[in-house]
């Protein structure tokens, strides 16, 4: 048995969280570069927390610009052991309204211009997406939400885009009648790659603000709507933070999906052809499997 340590991505509207016992904000140094922001540790009801703001206090970083890679390395080398990304989304779906949580458990990556792995010449290796996301993390963050009293959906694929700038009407009827996509966000991707790569337990909670561009009725998405529905959501989104650690627990046993066993058998390149120095910053995301060869 580990002890649990849960890490929190937060998203547009959610740059804090109150509640915290031994609250510090804390700046974390990567290999990877600088994460968005300093990240608030504490605990509640026993359990450790760090929370990360993804765009940074202050919402300073487009969804393009976020460190994706410094951000996971980072909640990785303080010891996280299960990432809970919180996200505002559009829904294509009519009964996905505004205001309600949508557990996602798959992706569709549409973004081109991230770095999307740890892993590269001098250190190849090839993790499974199947299953992105952790279903017991999910399960968590479905009993959390209800007993928050949020409206929430079990299981939907979300659509990661590059942005900024919202989708046409064509890519929203394509997305969401020939593609099957559920949600509609800007950041999950490369996130969770990353986060099966460092070999962290990741799940993510879509907060629905918009109906994107495509329902009849509603007109097409402006930030003015998707600012005031979150304004409406983020305590709810608190809420539902502060309950996961009594559902999760101090003490955490191993992934039944093998989230944290990830790298078990994925890295291709023989010892002696790595890159030292690459070797080197892959210390804390695959230290584990890295140091026994
Ligand atoms: C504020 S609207 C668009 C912006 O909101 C979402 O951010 P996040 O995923 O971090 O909650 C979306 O992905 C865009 O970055
Ligand atoms: N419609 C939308 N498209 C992309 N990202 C979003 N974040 C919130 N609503 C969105």
């Amino acid at each position: 048995m580990t002890k649990t340590k849960i890490g929190i991505i937060g998203g547009s509207g959610l740059y804090d969280i109150e509640g915290l016992e031994d609250r510090r904000w804390v700046s974390v140094e990567s290999p990877w570069g600088k994460p968005s922001d300093d990240i608030l540790t504490g605990r509640l009801h026993g359990v450790e927390l760090a929370f990360l703001p993804r765009h940074g206090r202050g919402h300073f970083l487009s969804p393009t610009d976020v460190p994706y890679r410094a951000n996971i390395d980072a909640l990785k080398r303080l010891g996280v052991t299960d990432v809970i990304s919180i996200s505002a989304c559009g829904s294509f779906r009519e009964e996905m309204a505004p205001g309600d949580f949508v557990i996602v458990d798959q992706f569709i990556d549409r973004t081109f211009a991230r770095d999307k792995s740890f892993f590269g010449t001098g250190c190849v290796a090839h993790v499974s997406m199947a299953h992105p996301t952790c279903d017991r993390l999910g399960d968590a963050c479905e009993t959390a939400a209800r007993d928050a009293g949020i409206k929430v959906h079990r299981g939907g694929t979300y659509l990661a885009m590059e942005g900024p700038q919202f989708s046409s009407l064509a890519e929203s009827k394509m997305y969401r009648e020939i593609w099957g996509a559920d949600v509609i966000g800007m950041t999950n991707m490369p996130e969770a790659k990353l986060a099966r790569e460092a070999e962290l337990c990741y799940a993510s909670v879509a907060m629905i603000t918009d109906y994107d561009s495509w329902h009849p009725d509603h007109g097409e998405v402006e930030i003015t709507q998707i600012v005031a529905t979150l304004m409406g959501n983020a305590e709810k989104g608190r809420e539902k933070v502060r309950r996961l650690p009594e559902i999760l627990g101090v003490e955490r046993a191993p992934c039944r999906q093998g989230c944290d066993h990830a790298l078990e058998f994925a890295i291709m390149t023989a010892p002696e052809k790595r890159d030292p120095d690459l070797v080197a910053k892959l210390d804390a995301v695959a230290g584990r499997v890295l140091n026994r060869d």
